[in-house]
């Protein structure tokens, strides 16, 4: 694995990019199809850390499936009800830094009694809040206790999850109510879940509810702030299930034609896609860029871009890709809302203004929002990325000038995207790579 990669000037960037399959899909598909009645044959699964660490939970746990050599189709055999259901001695998970499988399989793991399992990860998941999640799994009747810090994994859960009236603080992650929505309709009794706070990253509900009525499984939902899911159900497979393009990952793509284009065109998500993140699509438009939509595709081509002031609550990830392209715009630009940033692969408020600053911008790093203004000339930097894929894949972006940059630990981008640097120098023209 490379330490470092520099990306010498870029002049032009255009072409086409098939994108690999959506993360926060390609785990709810799993986890859905892990828990169905009958077969799932999922296509254009994302192939990256976060998905095998899924796809290794499940093996422990016992669910069968059969994996394509080159990771992208899955057959999932379908337990029928709850994955615990041959658990005879203790387990212990270990699920890396994917938010996508811990969340979900707190839950998933609270629907049956059962002897303990250890819900663990790398460092940086040991850091990621994860109370407000439990709160909940225990209101319904879970038993789930902390292992090192309260509030945070390890976890150790041992069942009992019965529905009921429920509670969850909205005001982190989306993801916690995900798991509570994903795993209500598997227990005995009806459930009603009522938000406290604001929430945040609400288009990734969207996502949940659409792939669980897909699984046969529909909610009321008041307004995303009260849900209500009859108890005593069981979801039921699709039979094939396609996974969307990752739209998160279609941000740098959409990002360096604005900046540097040419056309390019992303496939596999379009105008009617799910995920959020196609909005981001829209704040570039707002910069400048020119937009395209198509069924199975975006397009955007080089605008003058100007800066924004904008709150990016509802697009958290792909906002970190505005924050880089805010180095090309005419006057700052002001992300707002975005406290969640803090609290994701890294600091990524800290990380993010600390390494604008290192390419010349001057920056103001609030609680909750960003404020930046490009400089004239962008500076030769080395970039540190904080085992965050997102600060890899941003910054590849500088490169977009008459300015080289180093990445340093190009490999964190395997979280979500294994192949990025590969595909963002195949639409590039350069002078060289060192
Ligand atoms: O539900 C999901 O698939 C996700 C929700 C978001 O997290 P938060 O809800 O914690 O903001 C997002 O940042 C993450 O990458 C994926
Ligand atoms: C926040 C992210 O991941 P996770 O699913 O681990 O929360 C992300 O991919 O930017």
């Amino acid at each position: 694995m490379l330490d470092a990669l520099t990306l010498t000037p870029i002049s032009h960037f255009a072409g086409t990019i098939n994108l690999p399959g959506s993360k926060s899909i390609s785990n709810r598909a799993l986890l859905l199809a892990a828990l169905a009645h009958g077969e799932t044959e999922i296509t254009n699964l994302l192939d990256s850390d976060d998905v095998h660490y899924m796809l290794k939970a499940l093996t422990t746990l016992d669910v069968k499936y059969e994996l394509s050599s080159d990771k992208t189709r899955c057959k999932v055999f379908g337990m029928g009800g709850v994955l615990t259901q041959n658990q005879t001695e203790p387990l212990e998970l270990y699920l890396g830094n994917a938010g996508t499988a811990m969340r979900p399989l707190a839950a998933a793991l609270c629907l049956s009694e059962h002897p303990p399992i250890l819900l663990t990860g790398e460092p940086r998941m040991k850091e990621r809040p994860i109370g407000h999640l439990v709160d909940s799994l225990i209101q319904a009747g879970a038993k789930v206790t902390y292992v090192e810090e309260v509030g945070y994994p390890p976890i150790k859960i041992e069942g009992g999850f019965e529905g009921g009236q429920l509670t969850v603080d909205g005001t982190i992650s989306s993801q916690f109510l995900t798991a509570l929505l994903m795993m209500a309709p598997l227990a005995m009794q009806d459930t009603e879940i009522v938000i406290k706070g604001n929430l945040v990253s609400k288009p990734y509900i969207d996502i949940t509810l659409q792939m669980m009525s897909q699984f046969g499984i529909d909610v009321i939902n008041h307004e995303y702030e009260r849900f209500e899911i009859k108890g005593g159900q069981n979801y039921s497979s699709p039979g094939r299930y396609l996974v969307e393009g990752d739209a998160s990952s279609a941000s740098y793509f959409l990002a360096a034609a604005a900046i540097r284009g040419g056309k390019v065109r992303v496939t596999g998500i379009g105008k009617n896609s799910v995920q959020g993140d196609i909005r981001f699509a829209d704040v570039l438009e707002k910069m400048g860029a020119k937009i395209t939509w198509g069924e199975e595709y975006i397009e955007s081509e080089r605008g003058n871009l100007k800066g924004i002031d904008m709150d990016l609550n509802h697009i958290p990830d792909a906002a970190m890709t505005i924050a880089t392209t805010a180095l090309f715009a005419k006057g700052p630009t002001r992300i707002s809302n975005i406290y969640n940033w803090r609290v994701k692969e890294t600091d990524r408020l800290f990380a993010m203004a600390t390494e604008l600053r290192k390419v010349g911008a001057i920056v103001e790093e609030g609680n909750d929002y960003i404020h930046i203004t490009p400089p004239t000339q962008l500076t030769v930097a080395k970039i540190d990325t904080y085992n965050d894929h997102r600060m890899a894949m941003c910054f590849s972006l500088v490169a977009l000038s008459n300015t080289a940059v180093t990445i340093n630990d190009p490999g964190c981008t395997s979280k979500t995207f294994p192949t990025y640097f590969k595909e963002f120098l195949s639409l590039s023209t350069q002078d060289s790579i060192k």
